[in-house]
């Protein structure tokens, strides 16, 4: 149900009684001067567009979806909205509509004609809303006069948009957040609701300067990171990790990972998270010289390049379900002599009849199981608004299927490492057990000695990850406790 115009949830006047809501919304020229693009100067703003007939209401205002990145960006031009704000709305929609995912969409090219500046704060933008949207909507929602009104979708995220750059970007100019804002809810079928907009982004502002918020509704018994996450998610790590575990894990997932911690770049690897890489090359360390590999969960690939590096004289066989996936990691291969003896097979790692397809007798598995991805919402932040506590138990079975299978693929005296970027022992330590009874003569092996064996590792980092990351014989990275996104990874073998 959207908002109707006469019953819109407005804010409600502050303590000062100075904001009067009814009075129609003032959009002022946030850039001061506008300029064409091409030789606008840009800043956190975004670059602002030549000024079209603004008093014309655009295109845009009449769909209540925006109808596509192009036309929507030309749109904003005459409704005074920057390229940036106008590509940040349309690709939040587009998360919130579809499935498609934020890393996707935001190197689409409508995104890419962009200029540098407006990207970045395209990116800025979109991540960040999607990091913080929890806690935004816990900020603004008690403003609104009916805090559980549904809200027109296009109020909601320009709300969103606006008291993020209110809280989280200082060099965005306050009126650029808060007048932009109030424009895209005009622009996008929202026009009852700019008053509204308008009134709680004030007030957002207003109570922000003061700081008198930070007492009253800004501060929460849980910090601002936490109530980023659903408090299903906090619950449950909390009571798996301890308290101050979770608080470093939900603040590393509230701000860019970081790059380069544990590993210095490596000019023979292609560019790759430092967990993956680690995954990777606990797997490629667990076997000497191993004459064939199968990377059973492959795509999009940046762990079989490891392999294939670490292991340059091995048959190496890259399997995935998705063959769009598979299709693009293998143009990817092609392109370097490192990766491109790499076999690359469509198979679904669930069906028995695959262990014919791949034949048996791998000495070294690689089982990179697709989970719920607990481990990397700094990087995908849209899997927190999505995942729900029922998808765990459907992840579990797919991953101890392809688990099971994979192991039945291990020669004898053959290793299997089994990872996940989940931080759920659902998905990590209880799919090992159940797919060590489903599988016999599998034993566990620890993975710290072998961890030992990685050259390329930092010595900081070495000793960080020796002091906490080794439990149950795995390894096992927290995000903010380690310099690096959240991975499992459990070294099996097949006894003689
Ligand atoms: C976590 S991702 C793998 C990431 C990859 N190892 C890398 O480092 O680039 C999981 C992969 O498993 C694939 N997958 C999902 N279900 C599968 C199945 N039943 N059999 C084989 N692959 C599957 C997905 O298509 C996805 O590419």
């Amino acid at each position: 149900m959207t908002q109707s115009p006469r019953k819109s949830a407005f804010g409600k006047p502050s303590s000062s009684g100075k904001q009067d809501f009814t009075k129609p919304v003032i959009v002022a020229n946030p850039a001061g001067s506008m300029k064409p693009r091409s030789n606008a100067a840009t800043n956190t703003q975004g670059s602002r567009p030549a000024a079209a007939a603004a008093s014309k209401q655009s295109p845009v205002a009449r769909a209540a979806v925006p109808p596509s990145e192009a036309s929507l960006i030309r749109a904003a031009a005459a409704a005074k909205i920057s390229p940036a704000r106008a590509a940040a709305f349309h690709i939040l929609s587009k998360v919130s509509n579809s499935a498609s995912h934020s890393d996707d969409l935001l190197h689409s090219l409508a995104v890419n004609a962009l200029s540098a500046e407006d990207r970045n704060l395209t990116t800025a933008l979109v991540l960040g809303v999607l990091r913080w949207q929890l806690h935004l909507d816990a900020v603004m929602r008690p403003m609104l006069q009916r805090p559980d009104a549904e809200l027109h979708p296009a109020a909601l995220l320009a709300l969103r948009l606006g008291v993020f750059q209110l809280l989280h970007l200082d060099r965005v100019p306050p009126h650029a957040a808060l007048n932009e804002s109030v424009e895209l809810a005009r622009a996008n079928g929202a026009a009852h609701a700019a008053g509204m907009v308008n009134a709680i982004l004030r007030r957002v502002l207003r109570e922000k300067t003061t700081e008198a918020a930070n007492r009253s509704t800004l501060a929460v018994a849980v910090t601002p990171a936490e109530q980023a996450h659903p408090a299903w998610m906090i619950a449950r790590w909390r009571a798996n990790f301890g308290g101050a575990t979770v608080r470093r894990i939900a603040e590393y997932d509230q701000a860019e990972p970081p790059s380069h911690e544990l590993f210095n770049a490596d000019p023979a690897l292609p560019e790759i998270d430092d967990g993956s890489r680690l995954v990777a090359e606990l797997a490629a360390a667990a076997v000497g010289l191993p004459k064939r590999i199968l990377d059973c969960c492959a795509a999009p690939g940046g762990k079989t390049a490891v392999l294939a590096v670490r292991h340059p004289d091995a048959e190496i066989v890259a399997a995935d379900i998705s063959d769009k996936r598979l299709d693009a990691m293998r143009k990817r291969m092609d392109r370097d002599p490192a990766t491109a003896s790499v076999k690359t097979i469509v198979a679904d790692m669930t069906a028995p009849q695959t262990a014919h397809m791949l034949r048996e007798g791998f000495d070294l598995i690689l089982c990179d199981a697709p989970c719920s991805g607990t481990g990397t919402l700094a990087r995908n932040p849209e899997i927190r608004h999505r995942l729900r506590p029922s998808d765990l138990p459907r992840q579990a079975e797919r991953q101890r299927q392809i688990l099971a299978n994979a192991l039945r693929l291990l020669a004898p005296g053959g290793i299997l490492v089994y990872s996940t970027c989940s931080l759920e022992p659902e998905e990590n330590e209880a799919v090992v057990a159940a797919a060590m009874q489903d599988v016999e003569g599998i034993e566990q092996s620890a993975a710290q000695p072998i961890a030992e064996r990685i050259a390329d590792l930092s010595p900081e980092a070495a000793e960080q990850l020796a002091a906490s990351a080794f439990a149950d014989a795995a390894l096992r990275t927290l995000p903010g406790t380690q310099a690096c996104d959240g991975f499992y990874a459990a070294v099996l073998q097949r006894k003689n």
